[in-house]
């Protein structure tokens, strides 16, 4: 009689295990579709970038296809017209995971409750003006849009700066976001991550998706370096190296780093606008990978604050390899480094510093 109760609890308690086992899994897979919606900030946004971005994240492009978002696009008041445009397109398009947009001229209103930040915004070089005269406008801007986010997007917030000097532009939103932590602050080098993997692909043709892990050391400019030393090619007859199978080192260390490093303005001479889909596909990756995760054994380029690897001095937002895991960016430690390399790191750092205290001069 006791054994009988004891294989008939066991049996009864399978059955709780199992059926709790049920439940969870339907609550989860409801909570997956329910999901509450991300708010995703595009500063710039009726400009060319932005009119290219943020249908794709309405798509799901950046952060999948089951997260709803809510867009908030701000500019600056001339382009508040234009800006209203874009989001009567974003309205027309019907976009199932758009859950609301907002089009605001107001710093404040725009940065509110924001997941997510992609700073596309600001003052572009025009005819007549120096460097240092775009520097000045784009770090006040930064340092302003810097108190915005820190006072009103959400204290985990992830921001993402692509407008030109991108390193530089968040360097100083970091300085004057103390309150964000600094592993949120980010600047775009996967477009020339992603220009890297499209030229191997070519030169060797391969599928670009079958190309991993090439690296943009430094500044989203034209001393970045793009290095393939560690990048390989998928096979049939597994992972190959890029330098093997390129079986060219003179062309690795000359067309291809000048192609990638001056792709931008190839760009801008072929289109008389710079380049603006692959920019805005790019920063969707960027963030994508950030939130989602880096796929395995693969890395991607991020220009984050630099905590001395690899000899790069802290207190510079520098493009490191990295991977992501759990909405966390790590670089990758333990690359060898050749002296070849070690000059082309050092030597885009040093421009790095320079455009440091050039922007920080502005702001004195
Ligand atoms: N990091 C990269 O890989 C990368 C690639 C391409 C372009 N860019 C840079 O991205 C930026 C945008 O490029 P674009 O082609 O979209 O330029 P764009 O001139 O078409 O758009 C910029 C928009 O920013 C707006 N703006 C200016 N000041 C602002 C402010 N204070 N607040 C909010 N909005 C403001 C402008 O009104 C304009 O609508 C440029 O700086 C460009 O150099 C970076
Ligand atoms: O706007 C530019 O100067 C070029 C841009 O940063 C690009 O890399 O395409």
């Amino acid at each position: 009689m006791d054994q009988f109760l004891s294989v008939e609890k066991a049996v009864v308690l399978v059955g709780c295990v199992y059926l709790s086992w049920r439940i969870i899994k339907h609550i989860w897979s409801f909570l997956d579709v329910e999901k509450e919606p991300l708010t995703v900030l595009v500063t710039g946004a009726a400009g060319q970038i932005g009119y290219a971005l943020v249908p794709m994240i309405a798509r799901g492009a950046m952060l999948g296809p089951n997260q709803p978002v809510i867009i908030h696009m701000l500019d600056i008041e001339p382009n508040a017209e234009v800006l209203n445009g874009v989001k009567m397109e974003l309205i027309d398009a019907a976009f199932p995971l758009l859950k609301g947009v907002v089009a605001t001229t107001d710093v404040v209103e725009a940065c509110n409750g924001v997941n997510i930040a992609v700073m596309v915004g600001g003052s572009p070089r025009k005819e007549g003006m120096e460097r240092k005269d775009v520097a000045s406008r784009n770090a006040s801007i930064y340092k302003a849009q810097a108190s915005a986010l820190e006072q009103y997007a959400a204290p985990d917030c992830k921001v993402l700066v692509v407008a030109n000097p991108a390193n530089t532009n968040a360097l100083i939103l970091k300085e004057f976001a103390p309150s964000i932590p600094e592993k949120n602050i980010t600047c775009l080098t996967r477009l020339d991550h992603n220009r890297a993997l499209g030229q191997i692909s070519e030169r060797l043709n391969v599928h670009v998706s079958d190309v991993k892990n090439v690296i943009i050391w430094g500044n989203h400019s034209s001393t970045q370096y793009p290095d393939v030393n560690h990048a390989t090619v998928s096979t049939n007859a597994g992972q190959k190296s890029v330098k093997e199978l390129v079986g060219d080192d003179k062309w690795l260390k000359t067309e291809f780093i000048t192609t990638v490093q001056q792709r931008g303005t190839a760009i801008i001479k072929a289109r008389k606008l710079s380049s603006a889909l692959s920019a805005a596909s790019s920063a969707c990756d960027h963030i994508h990978d950030w939130v989602i995760g880096t796929p395995k054994d693969t890395w991607v380029s991020m220009g984050v604050p630099s905590d001395g690897s690899y000899g790069i001095p802290p207190g510079l937002i520098y493009s490191f390899p990295v991977t992501c895991e759990k909405g966390e960016w790590s670089i990758v430690q333990g690359l060898k480094i050749d002296e070849f390399s070690r000059e082309k790191m050092d030597a885009t750092a040093k421009e790095l510093m320079e455009e440091k205290s050039l922007a920080f001069s502005c702001l004195n």
